[in-house]
């Protein structure tokens, strides 16, 4: 017995180096991309940063060049710091370089997996894709949702004007109401909204689940086959718990539309759209993508536009020339009897620069995410294997010295004149097939509260008690989605007039 197990665990090895050596030889034959040295097993665990990746990421370009490659626990990293060698690779063979990880406790046992920013490549991805260019890819059909944008935006003066100290939960709360009035044409509550507070809860409880070190399941995925009433298995009932969240995060909005379109009372909205645009042909399939990829809508957009909007207060109080040229712009082409708006733009091409270097100065998404590649390839004479994950570092893309002149400068007139400086939307987006599908709105959101903050508000930096200006430090928080690092401003309103406009 002991021997007959004996010569089929041979057998086995035998078959083992067969296949290995099988699979070896087909893989092209090219070097890794270099980068630091690798321990057994480890990798490169211990170089990895505790935070501020995109730091040590760009170091690491300056010492082993444009493309690095790491790998954790034999997970293979390629690291990119050009924007050319980023579009090159993951736009240019965007067929092979547009999966996600799989992230076995946010993705697989919550539910994530369902939203666009973690759904594999494949024919579900394109669906989500497709709903999101019909309803918000285009500055056509974004023009559809901005008188919601101007409304949602005016209330947010009207808060700002009230209580300026609270600056971060307006931008906040007026993020939410924009994405939940075209994502299902549901007007927020003043106080405590439930789909609100749900969704908050929801996108927490995303952060802590893909978190790579929060799970060990995250590190060794095996581990998700273990039932919940087996000792130590909690985070197979914290799973379920997060995933019902996140059902009633999906859910709830989405029956509201209904009830509202079988009244008649709807507002036009992402999900009312769809609803009717499928209404001959409404499966539970068709459904099921409507209701996901207008949830992937909140989760993609709520954080990030409050970010943008957080850094402009911060880029404004720390470049005050920057507002009184913007100002005088605006006094000169709107005047100061109604507010800007969208039909605006084209004449006000400082305050468009202003709305862009806030994408470029301050990167909402610094190392970007993770592209998951599909096949063996061999790019730029380096061997990218299969299941790797590619990381543009947006970061240092938007802040490469080799590219923008004094990058750490809030400078909107890198973008105008003869030569303008290269536009951040092609990096801070992210590149691909995987490139934010909510980027007009994005735009269409940063542009506005710019253009009427600028043209209501003087925002300058507070003093302490003795009298000594403080200035806030430029830093941003670590996270996929990363925050200026919190700072007070002065936000007191240009004139009476303003106070009226603003009221008005
Ligand atoms: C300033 C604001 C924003 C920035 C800087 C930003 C940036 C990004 C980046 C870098 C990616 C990753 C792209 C890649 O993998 O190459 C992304 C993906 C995504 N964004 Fe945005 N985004 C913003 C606003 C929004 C908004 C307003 C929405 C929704 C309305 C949104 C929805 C999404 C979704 C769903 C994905 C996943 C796409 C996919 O995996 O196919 N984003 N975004």
């Amino acid at each position: 017995m002991l021997s007959s197990i004996h010569i089929l665990d041979g057998l086995a090895v035998i078959g083992l180096i067969v296949v290995t050596k099988r699979l070896l030889s087909r893989r092209p034959s090219a070097p890794l991309p270099p980068g630091p040295k690798r321990l057994p097993l480890l990798g490169n665990l211990l170089d990895m940063p505790t935070g501020q990746e995109w730091l040590t990421f760009a170091d690491w370009g300056k010492k082993w060049g444009d493309i690095v490659s790491i790998s954790i626990f034999g997970q293979e990293f390629v690291v990119v710091n050009s924007t050319d060698l980023a579009i090159d690779m993951l736009e240019k063979r965007s067929a092979i370089y547009s999966d996600r990880p799989v992230m076995e406790m946010g993705g697989e046992l919550v539910g994530w997996k369902n939203t666009l920013v973690l759904i594999p490549y494949g024919e579900r991805f394109r669906t989500y894709r497709k709903m999101f260019h019909q309803v918000i890819g285009t500055n056509v059909s974004m023009s559809n949702f901005h008188p919601i944008e101007e409304q949602e935006t005016q209330k947010f003066l009207q808060a700002l004007l009230t209580k300026p100290e609270d600056f971060p939960s307006h931008i906040r709360k007026t993020a939410g109401a924009i994405i939940l009035r075209i994502s299902h044409g549901y007007k927020i509550q003043e106080k405590d909204d439930p789909f609100v507070s749900l969704a908050d809860k929801a996108t927490e409880q995303f952060s802590l689940s893909t978190a790579p070190g929060g799970f060990l399941v995250n590190l060794i995925p095996p581990l998700k086959h273990i039932p919940e009433w087996f000792p130590g298995a909690g985070f197979q009932l914290t799973a379920k718990a997060w995933g019902s969240t996140l059902q009633e995060m999906v859910d709830g909005p989405h029956y509201f539309v209904k009830d509202q379109m079988s009244s008649g009372s709807a507002d036009p909205s992402f999900t009312s759209n769809l609803l009717e645009a499928e209404a001959e042909a409404t499966t539970e399939e068709a459904e099921f993508d409507i209701k996901w990829s207008a949830a992937s809508l909140y989760s993609g957009g709520s954080d990030t536009t409050v970010s943008s909007i957080h850094a402009f207060f911060l880029a404004i109080s720390l470049f005050p020339d920057v507002q009184a040229k913007a100002q005088a712009e605006i006094d000169a082409v709107v005047g100061d009897s109604r507010l800007p708006c969208f039909s605006d733009r084209e004449q006000l091409p400082y305050v468009n620069a202003v709305a862009l270097e806030v994408l470029r100065w301050h990167a909402v998404v610094p190392t970007g995410v993770p592209h998951r590649v599909m096949e063996d390839n061999v790019f730029n004479g380096y061997l990218i294997p299969k299941g790797s994950l590619v990381l543009p570092n947006v970061w240092f893309l938007l802040h490469d010295p080799r590219v923008y002149r004094d990058p750490m400068e809030f400078k909107p007139e890198r973008f105008l004149g003869p030569t303008p400086e290269p536009d951040p939307r092609n990096a801070c987006f992210g590149f691909g097939r995987r490139i934010c599908p909510g980027r007009v709105l994005a735009e269409a959101s940063v542009w506005i509260s710019v253009a009427t903050v600028l043209s209501t508000f003087n925002i300058s930096k507070v003093k302490d008690s003795n009298g000594k200006v403080i200035v806030p430090t430029i830093a941003q928080t670590s996270g996929t989605i990363s925050h200026p690092v919190a700072f007070q401003c002065n936000i007191k309103p240009r004139s009476v007039k303003a106070v009226e406009l603003i009221n008005a």
